[in-house]
């Protein structure tokens, strides 16, 4: 995979700068807080993606029944702080695009047509605030520029990146170097090699006061339109503003071969499997049927959260995934007030919510009436909020009557 490498510059952290607070942002108050101003985000999407292979491009090919790039317009949506989120894709995908927008409920997403090339792209995206009179959609001070095919982007990065655009006009994530980079001859000698440890890999995502790389993009030339590859680059060259270089996690990485998609995939996965609440109903039958998938999910080595009243808010907050266990009678209710209470909580998620539903039916009449109908059209619905729903009937009343 093609990397910018930039020497990092190691200046000290300006004092006043809250890049030299380590503070874990606890509460959305001091998220809220620390961003008082406007911030948005240019997704550029524009590109085929040749190096993965495949006859959709990468962004568009889907993990766990959902397009990469929903993933990443959710990573940068589940955000309060962040305001319009501009995804630029292939012209020939933008119905495509709109459709993804429409079915997973991307409300801060407006799509524009690409170009040519990433710059290109960028750029495109870029005009959208250049001339905006909309005040639903102010003009940014701080753009984040972010490619598509990143999806794993926490909040804390989010937050520094942000922050130290404002401080500073420009920032970027960067990552240690995994190979050596060396220069080469034109007979593909090797010419020479960079000392590994001053140089490091510039990722994603940027950021920059928007005025500067709005600037930028209109004074660079058409050698860095065709062939550039690093907006850090542009925002020093054409505005003389020197990035501050923060350093990220390894999940930064961008999809660009087939393995990387399949890393994405087991990545969610992983999160999705993570831990489990179960959450059972009040009948004797039930809360014994939870006590034996809390014993065998433990054996699983499945971190299975106790389910108890008072906790539910944490189990929201800490798992991803429940499994609700109840009598015959509908769930829908208590599914619908489990999405209605993370939304009202505006708790950043990333990764979908999954619950399994667990319908136990001790009498012929209830397994008749218990339709899994009603599931399936609830799980299409939720689908938009960024939930899976599975639901499983276990019909008793069979060996309730032969006892
Ligand atoms: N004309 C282009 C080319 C690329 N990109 C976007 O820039 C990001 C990073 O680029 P890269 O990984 O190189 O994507 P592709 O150009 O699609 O990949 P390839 O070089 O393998 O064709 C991707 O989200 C890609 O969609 C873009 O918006 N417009
Ligand atoms: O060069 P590619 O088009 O493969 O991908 C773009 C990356 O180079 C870019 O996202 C970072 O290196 C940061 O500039």
């Amino acid at each position: 995979m093609e990397q910018d490498v930039c020497a990092s510059s190691d200046r000290p952290l300006n004092p006043g700068c809250l890049l030299s607070r380590d503070a874990e942002w606890s509460t959305q108050r001091m998220r809220d807080a620390a961003v008082d101003f406007p911030v948005a985000v240019v997704l550029p999407a524009g590109g085929s993606g040749e190096r993965m292979g495949l006859p959709t491009p990468k962004q568009f090919c889907s993990i766990l029944n959902r397009p990469l790039i929903s993933y990443t317009v959710q990573a940068f949506e589940r955000l309060s702080w962040i305001g319009t989120i501009v995804v630029v894709v292939p012209k020939e995908n933008h119905d495509l695009m709109l459709d993804i927008v429409q079915k997973f409920n991307h409300t801060k997403v407006t799509v524009v047509n690409g170009g040519s090339t990433r710059h290109r792209s960028i750029f495109n995206g870029l005009q959208v605030f250049s001339n905006i009179t909309d005040s639903l959609m102010p003009k940014p001070k701080v753009i984040i520029i972010h490619d598509a095919v990143r999806p794993f982007v926490e909040e804390d990065l989010l937050l520094k990146i942000t922050l130290a655009a404002k401080e500073q006009g420009a920032s970027g994530a960067i990552r240690p170097l995994v190979s050596t980079v060396i220069a080469t001859t034109s007979e593909n000698f090797l010419d020479h090699s960079l000392e590994r440890t001053k140089y490091r890999a510039s990722e994603m995502p940027q950021g920059f006061l928007y005025d500067i790389i709005f600037q930028a993009y209109q004074q660079c030339s058409e050698f860095d339109f065709e062939f550039g590859t690093e907006c850090l680059h542009l925002a020093l060259q054409y505005c003389g503003t020197n990035a501050k270089l923060i350093d990220g996690p390894p999940t930064l990485w961008k999809v660009t071969y087939k393995r990387d998609l399949a890393a994405a995939e087991a990545i969610i996965k992983e999160t999705l499997s993570m831990s489990v609440c179960i959450i059972p109903g009040a009948e004797a039958e039930v809360v014994e049927l939870a006590k034996t998938l809390e014993i065998n999910l433990n054996t699983m080595e499945m971190d299975v959260i106790p389910y108890a009243k008072q906790s539910y808010m944490d189990c929201l907050l800490k798992t991803r995934n429940f499994i609700h266990v109840s009598m015959s009678g509908s769930t829908s209710s208590w599914i619908n007030e489990v999405v209605k209470t993370l939304e009202e909580a505006d708790h950043a998620r990333l990764y979908p919510l999954v619950i399994i539903w667990v319908q136990l039916n001790i009498t012929k009449q209830s397994a008749e009436s218990n339709k899994m109908d009603d599931l399936i059209g609830l799980a299409t619905e939720v689908l938009q909020r960024n939930v899976l729903l599975y639901g499983i009937q276990i019909d008793l009343s069979k060996r309730v009557a032969s006892e």
